[in-house]
């Protein structure tokens, strides 16, 4: 066959294709010869040059990591899938909440291959069926013996899923935003802690502001609406005390007063919550909130300016101060080396400042304990686990 193949190849009289149409003779030949150990060669492979991680339905990075691979749907083309809410399940999630969540289809078997960050990358999903309970694993794989690539997909995954789903943590600058938004425009603020007030009080409260103003609602997921009432009563089996319900704001109580406050010229609102998926979409549809602005947990840019906020010489405070700036070349060099030390989107801003702010008039010190900090913060179940 090899023979036939030069022959023909040759009479076209073209070097070149020559070579190739031979090698790649013998790449077929070669491949036919091995085909018999084709399994045998793939599993010697798996076991010596790839790595792998694996993941039980057990555990939520399972979620993690099944949100990550539907949203982009690379299991699409599996033919047996398991259905499941799109939901944290760290949470205590309402029952009538999870009528608004989407669904998500994850593979209970299959291999499915994808790109990621330029490296090819093998998903595999199995059921195990040897317990009493049949459990879902998922094994991912890349080749090389270097699982960096994996570490860096996990990562990405729980950042991902932290930001859609789990409630963010406190202290990522809503409240401060605010209060600069108040500052830059020049106006009053009037702040109500939703949980702190009832309906009578929230519609005094709002019967009093000024025109010109800005009012700021903090942590309105504590507004209960007609079917978390419900829902409450039936899970613990009583009646709606309607004695307690006079402790909250109601939903209606809540977007009658809206609709008053935001049909007033001059009146910027502002909601802040920390649980998303727990709102009421009559609370956020068009027309009744302009702008959403997501606050994240702390990224390399927000750490280095924290650090250098911290680390400014008195003589750079000021409204028009630009501590980070390039003249201020070794704080710049500074900041970035801590914010290599601290990772991505594990920490809020308000977390960092608290670990940097004992440290200022020590930087050194600083820098030579936030590895222990960080350690000790993962080890503690923070984020990363
Ligand atoms: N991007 C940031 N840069 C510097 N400091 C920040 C930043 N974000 C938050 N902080 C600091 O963190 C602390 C908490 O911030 P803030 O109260 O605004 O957070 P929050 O998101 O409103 O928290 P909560 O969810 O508890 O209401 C404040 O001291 C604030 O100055």
């Amino acid at each position: 066959m090899l023979g036939w193949v030069r022959v023909v190849l040759l009479s076209q009289s073209s070097k070149r294709k020559a070579t190739y149409a031979v090698l790649f003779a013998y790449v077929v030949a070669l491949l036919a010869m091995l085909r018999p150990h084709i399994w045998q060669i793939a599993s010697l492979v798996e076991r010596f040059c790839t790595s792998s991680v694996n993941v039980r339905s057990s555990h939520e990075t399972y979620d993690m990591l099944t949100s990550w691979i539907s949203s982009r749907g690379i299991d699409n083309a599996s033919r047996s899938h398991l259905v499941k809410l799109n939901t944290d399940r760290g949470a205590l999630a309402d029952r009538t909440e999870s009528v608004r969540r989407p669904l998500k289809y994850v593979a209970n078997s299959g291999v499915f291959l994808f790109w990621y960050k330029g490296r090819l990358l093998r998903y595999q999903a199995t059921q195990d069926t040897s317990g009493y309970f049949k459990e879902n694993n998922i094994a991912i794989t890349c080749l090389g013996r270097s699982g960096t690539i994996l570490k860096d997909l996990f990562q990405d995954c729980q950042r991902e899923y932290t930001w859609l789903f789990a409630s963010w943590p406190p202290g990522t600058g809503k409240s401060s935003f605010s209060l600069a938004i108040a500052g830059e425009l020049n106006m009053d603020i009037y702040v109500v802690r939703v949980p702190s007030v009832d309906d009578e009080s929230l519609k005094c409260l709002f019967a009093e502001l000024p025109a010109h103003c800005v009012v700021l609602l903090e942590d309105i997921d504590a507004v209960i609406s007609a079917h978390s009432r419900e829902s409450e009563a039936v899970h613990s089996n009583e009646q709606p005390s309607f004695g307690d319900e006079k402790k909250r704001v109601t939903l209606s109580g809540l977007l009658n007063e809206l609709d008053g406050v935001s049909s007033a010229e001059d009146r910027v609102l502002i909601m802040t919550t920390n649980h998303e998926m727990k709102l009421d979409p009559a609370l956020i549809r068009p027309g009744r909130i302009d702008k959403k602005v997501s606050f994240a947990l702390a990224d390399r840019d927000t750490v280095s300016q924290i650090y250098c906020w911290v680390f400014q010489s008195p003589s750079e405070t000021g409204a028009d101060a630009q501590p980070c700036g390039t003249e201020n070349g070794l704080l710049q060099a500074q900041a970035i080396q801590f914010a290599h030390q601290v990772p991505e989107g594990v920490f809020s801003p308000a977390e960092i400042l608290s670990f940097l702010v004992p440290y200022r008039h020590d930087p050194d010190a600083a820098h030579q304990s936030v590895e222990t900090w960080v350690e000790s913060r993962q080890k503690t179940g923070r984020n990363l686990s």
